[in-house]
Order: structure tokens, then C-alpha cells, then sequence
């Protein structure tokens, strides 16, 4: 049985000050044993954010790291870095690093082996843009993120990753996927883990759906098989989040 995980992607949200009212708004109401909740805030809220959740069962984790261990990479952050500061989790190559920072299926490979390797548990982002969908071609390109993503992973340090499956064109607009359409892509994910690795991957990497997830829509999205989380966007931000992490309830 996957337990649940469901995180907050806070995005370039909150000043250190604000990160901190929100942890006190948010992480008594959010505290269930049978869901691990995670807040990711920028990386300037980290450290008031790990301070603020002090005694709580809510991880901790970054929004973005770099694949190697240090130098001259002006700006960036290390794995090294986000651990000393308590951090446990690391999205990896969500669509916004993808189309605006040059995030390419390499460096998601390269940053996922990183994280792996120092102890980070990634959440490794894959989704389709509209235009995709359109063509009718997301499986395939679905598809190629993952392969390329896990390339050389072994099969020990793949079974801790989580994976979010978020189509573009449903992130910040208001656009669910269907549920059907969710458990469709997430179950390719999860039978794709299954031919690069085997059944017992694929069947304990937990693969969470992101896109326009709110309180209104977290029930049936939860609801389906090789849906096993949410990766959240603006809803993360409000109280909004208790519900969700409350789904079914
Ligand atoms: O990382 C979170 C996703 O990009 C979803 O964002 P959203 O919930 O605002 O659509």
C-alpha cells in the first residue's frame, strides 16, 4: 500500500515572513498520519519554513537543485546545501524550469542521479503541453521523460523517487485533467517503471497528479488507482491546502 504524498509547490511565493504565517496557518490543520504532507517555499523561505515546522510531520523540500556538487554555477543551489539546511525532498524538472530555465531531460537524469545519490527524495516532473495533447501524442512524450529521466537509475534508488505527472496545459489554469485522463498517463508511468525495472518499482513508486487540484477536484483524482499524490500549485498558498490533504473526508 503507497502512502499518499502531497505536496505543496509554494513557487516563487512568499517572502520569508509571509512563508512563516502561512506554516502557522496551515500545518496544525494539516497534520494527518495517514498523508505525507511536504511545503516546498523558495529557497529563501527554506530555513524559516524548517524552524516553523519544528515538532510537525510536514516535510520539507526545495523547488529545483543543482546536479553538481559545487563551483563556479552562479546562483544555484546544491544538494549538499538543501541537506544542511534539513531539506528532504526535491522537485526535479518541473515544466517551468523545462520552458523557462533550459531544463532539459538530460539535466533532470543528471539531477536526479544527484539527489539519489545524496539522500534527497525526488519528485521528478513529466507532462505534456497542450499542443502535445492535441496531437495526440503525450504517451510518447510522457513516455520519453521517464525513460530518459531514469536512464542508468537503479532499480533500489528508483523505487524512492516520487513521480508527478503534470500536463502543461492544466498548471496555474484553472484546467483539470479529468480524472480518467490523470489515472490514464499515471498508469502509463507506472507500466513504463515496469519495463525498465520491475512490477515491485513500479508498483511502490508513488506517482502524484498536478495541475489545477483543489479542494473541489482532490477527491476523484485521489479516488484512482495509480494516482497516489498531488503536486499543488496556487492552492498550496491558502487554507484550500487543508482540504486537500484531507481528501475524502
Ligand atoms: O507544481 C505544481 C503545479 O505546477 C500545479 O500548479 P497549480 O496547482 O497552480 O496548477
Amino acid at each position: 500500500m503507497r502512502k499518499p504524498i502531497i505536496a505543496g509547490n509554494w513557487k516563487m511565493n512568499k517572502t520569508a515572513t509571509e512563508a512563516v504565517a502561512l506554516v502557522e496557518l496551515l500545518k496544525e490543520k494539516v497534520a494527518n498520519k495517514d498523508v505525507k504532507v511536504v511545503f516546498c517555499p523558495p529557497y529563501t523561505s527554506l530555513v524559516a519554513v524548517k524552524e516553523g515546522l519544528d515538532g510537525s510531520t510536514v516535510g520539507l523540500g526545495a523547488q529545483n537543485m543543482h546536479f553538481e556538487d559545487n563551483g563556479a554555477f552562479t546562483g544555484e543551489i546544491s544538494a549538499d546545501m538543501l541537506l544542511d539546511l534539513g531539506v528532504e525532498y526535491v522537485i526535479i524538472g518541473h515544466s517551468e524550469r523545462r520552458q523557462y530555465f533550459n531544463e532539459t531531460n538530460e539535466t533532470v537524469n543528471k539531477k536526479l542521479h544527484k539527489a539519489l545519490e545524496k539522500g534527497l527524495i525526488p519528485i521528478v516532473c513529466v507532462g505534456e503541453s497542450l499542443q502535445e495533447r492535441e496531437e495526440g501524442i503525450q504517451e510518447a512524450v510522457v513516455t520519453t521523460q521517464v525513460c530518459e529521466a531514469f536512464k542508468n537509475v537503479q532499480a533500489d534508488d528508483a523505487a524512492k523517487t516520487v513521480v508527478a505527472y503534470e500536463p502543461i496545459w492544466a498548471i496555474g489554469t484553472g484546467k483539470t485533467a479529468t480524472s480518467d485522463q490523470a489515472e490514464e498517463v499515471c498508469r502509463w508511468i507506472r507500466e513504463n517503471l515496469e519495463k525498465i525495472y520491475d512490477s515491485e518499482v513500479a508498483q511502490t513508486v508513488r506517482i502524484q497528479y498536478g495541475g489545477s487540484v483543489n479542494a473541489s477536484n482532490v477527491d476523484e483524482l485521489m479516488g484512482m488507482p495509480n494516482i497516489d499524490g498531488a503536486l499543488v500549485g496556487g492552492a498550496s498558498l491558502k487554507e484550500d491546502f487543508v482540504r486537500i490533504v484531507q481528501f475524502g473526508a
